[in-house]
């Protein structure tokens, strides 16, 4: 039976769990180049977890030049099957104000400068994004979050947009009218690539701020950002603890990203070349060499 891992992608403002213990820094490399940043192996109540801070330590690394298929394939080489994001947002709606968390079930993807799949040469799949968060893994985040006494409302659309730059009021108000609830530039490709690797996906956005859509609050500013940050920073570490406790209750051994690659390789076998089927081992193993 495969063991079930754990582990957390922190975003903007969240770049480390310090008070764990056990830590050790792991340089992975990975077909897709480096990760980006040592990963964290750590143990919180003797439960093992990983962490990666996505912007890298010090946040030197821009949304569209995060090197996601090397943190997805680094992550699966240490056999991570399931990984939660924790993303700053900004809120898309009235009744979303700082300070609110957010378990993110959907995605509208607008990013058009990443590379978004493991499968663009010699193999080629095409794997089911029609629900790109998995349920089990969700309500894990949602008893972990009510457990911290974090204000959070379950479910809801997170606009990706490519940034870096934040979105024009026009746009601001053209995702309204979609009904979206957030808007960040980090979780796309980051979930499909996590449905490639067969790695259950799911993000807790955190509200930093109302856009630019808001009469009230006119710009987005970063030092506006990190303020909030800061404090939802240390509200997600707190969830984090509770997310290690009970993720594996509630892991579904039915869920569909599971084995989805059985039914998304179109490639005929002939087709395939050792070096390639060598390149997706991490990935696609399970499914390619069946
Ligand atoms: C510092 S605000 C903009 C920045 O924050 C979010 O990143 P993450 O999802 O990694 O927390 C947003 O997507 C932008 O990258
Ligand atoms: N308003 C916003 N737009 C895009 N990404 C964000 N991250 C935090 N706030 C954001």
């Amino acid at each position: 039976m495969v063991k079930n891992k754990l582990a957390i992608i922190g975003g903007s403002g969240l770049y480390d769990v310090e008070k764990f213990n056990d830590r050790e820094l792991l340089n992975i490399e990975t077909p897709w180049g480096k990760p980006s940043d040592q990963i964290l192996k750590t143990k919180y109540n003797n439960k093992e977890v990983f962490f990666l801070p996505r912007h890298g330590r010090g946040h030197f690394i821009s949304p569209s030049k995060i090197n996601f298929r090397a943190n997805i394939d680094a992550l699966k080489q240490l056999g991570v099957t399931d990984i939660v994001s924790v993303s700053a947002v900004g809120s898309l709606k009235e009744d979303l104000p700082p300070g609110k968390f957010v378990i993110v079930d959907q995605f509208i993807d607008r990013t058009f400068a990443r590379i978004k799949t493991f499968f663009d040469n010699e193999i080629v799949a095409h794997v089911s994004m029609a629900h790109p968060t998995s349920n089990g893994l969700m309500n894990a985040c949602e008893e972990a979050i009510k457990k911290s006494n974090i204000d959070c409302q379950r479910n809801g659309t997170y606009v990706v947009m490519e940034g870096p730059q934040f979105s024009t009021l026009a746009e601001s108000n053209l995702y309204r009218t979609w009904k979206a609830d957030v808007i960040g530039m980090t979780n796309m490709p980051e979930a499909k690539l996590a449905r490639e690797a067969e790695i259950r996906y799911a993000s807790v956005s955190m509200v930093t701020d109302f856009d630019c859509w808001h009469p009230d609050h006119e710009n987005v500013d970063v030092q506006q950002v990190v303020k909030v940050l800061l404090g939802n920073a240390e509200k997600a570490k707190v969830m984090i603890k509770n997310l290690i406790d009970n993720f594996e209750d509630h892991i579904d051994p039915n869920d569909p990203t599971n084995n989805c690659l059985d039914v998304a390789i179109i490639t005929a076998p002939e087709k395939r070349t050792q070096k390639t089927i060598d390149k997706l081992k991490t990935i696609a193993g399970r499914a390619l060499n069946k």
